[in-house]
């Protein structure tokens, strides 16, 4: 019989609770040999509470079966995975791994957590957007966060890299989408190097939290349930949009992080017309005329007429504003934006925001 043949026939059981959970996923990201798989190892020989299940994105020929097979050593934890696709990993993430993630839903229930692996050349901007794309896929998991793993040795070497046609650099584009970086390989670098590696990446992302490890030997409470996207907990907004120093100059000038706070209410229209002017129509430039464009989007804003504080986040063009359970302190109520990008002009920005969306400003 067909499996369309019999609609009314199937009984509708009572979902375990472990289905209606959300899943989060976390991406983890970063250049050519850095030590992702090494860390995928050790969050799965480590892990003793959660069922993970991880995804590798894979393009290239060869390379995936390769590195299924190394992520496999770490064991029984793996051999689930391995089930749901023929028994054939590699075969279901030769895209950007939302097919993967579409078969791992059909086995809900046997996950908590789901780990997805980029190619150390993906944007993993593009990869945590699909989130937000597919509405089916929302409703059972959230991105939890974007870790990037960094080679202290050879790190900056790759973020000098020119890339033709004006193309932002992927390794600085891994820092800057990152929620938490891993500098990996501290073993082969002196303290100075270090030093100069962590310096270029808070000058890259002010907002990102670091680590450094050997072996990507990280405390699995640094990488995972960091619920960076997460509009509920209201509590840490504020504390997660502080900058941890202010930006500086680094390699590949053009990427820095800019931020701003304003006093007063948004309109919640207006502010839709400056964010789409400035991800999607890319009309706003800067004093040397190049068109500013943003990786990362962060803020919390006061919405005219609310009460909570509402959360901005934004990866490449798309955005979204969650009304937070936060509410405001009293007055004066204090808009802060953190913008991620390249040829990011802090003044222009800044006037633009006040001149067009804020309805009663006081800087
Ligand atoms: N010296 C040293 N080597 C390391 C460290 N971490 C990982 N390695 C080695 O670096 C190499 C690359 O590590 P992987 O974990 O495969 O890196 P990857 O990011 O998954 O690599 P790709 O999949 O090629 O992008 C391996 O030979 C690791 O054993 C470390 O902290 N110190």
């Amino acid at each position: 019989m067909e499996d369309d043949d019999c609609p009314e026939l199937v009984p509708i059981e009572p979902q375990p609770d472990s289905d209606e959970k959300q899943i989060p996923v976390t991406i983890i990201t970063g250049y050519l040999g850095a030590g992702k798989t090494t860390l995928l190892n050790y969050i799965l020989t480590e892990q003793h509470n959660k069922r993970i299940a991880v995804i590798l994105n894979e393009f290239g020929e060869g390379s995936a079966l390769e590195k299924s097979l190394a992520v496999s050593q770490a064991g029984e934890l793996y051999e689930e995975w391995l089930e749901l696709r023929n028994g054939c990993l590699c075969c279901s993430v030769k895209d950007n791994g939302l097919k993967a993630i579409e078969n791992l839903m059909e086995k809900k229930g046997k996950f908590d957590y789901i780990l997805l692996e980029t190619t150390g050349l993906a944007d993993p901007g593009a990869v945590a957007s699909m989130f937000w794309v597919d509405a089916e896929l929302g409703s059972d998991i959230y991105l939890d966060g974007i870790v990037t793993v960094i080679d202290a040795k050879y790190g900056l070497q790759q973020l000098a890299e020119e890339k033709a046609d004006g193309l932002v650099n992927e390794a600085a584009r891994q820092i800057a989408v990152a929620d938490l970086t891993i500098i990996n390989k501290t073993d082969l670098v002196s303290v100075e190097e270090l030093s100069h590696v962590r310096d270029t990446v808070r000058s890259i992302n002010g907002l990102v939290k670091i680590v450094e490890t050997q072996r990507s030997r990280v405390d699995l409470a640094e990488v995972l349930d960091l619920h960076s996207f997460d509009s509920k907990n209201g509590v840490n907004l504020a504390e997660k949009l502080q900058l941890d120093q202010p930006a500086r100059p680094h390699l590949d000038k053009s990427i820095l992080t800019v931020t701003f706070n304003v006093t007063g209410d948004v309109s919640e229209d207006a502010l839709n017309v400056f964010i789409q002017d400035l991800l999607w129509e890319k009309l706003m430039c800067n004093k040397e005329g190049r068109p500013m464009t943003v990786i990362r989007l962060k803020g919390i804003v006061a919405l005219a007429g609310k009460a909570n504080q509402v959360m901005l986040q934004g990866v490449h063009e798309l955005y979204e504003l969650n009304e937070t359970p936060q509410m405001w302190d009293g007055n004066p109520r204090l808009n802060r934006l953190v913008f991620i990008g390249r040829n990011l002009d802090k003044d222009i920005l800044m006037e633009k925001f006040i001149s067009s969306v804020m309805t009663n400003a006081q800087t």
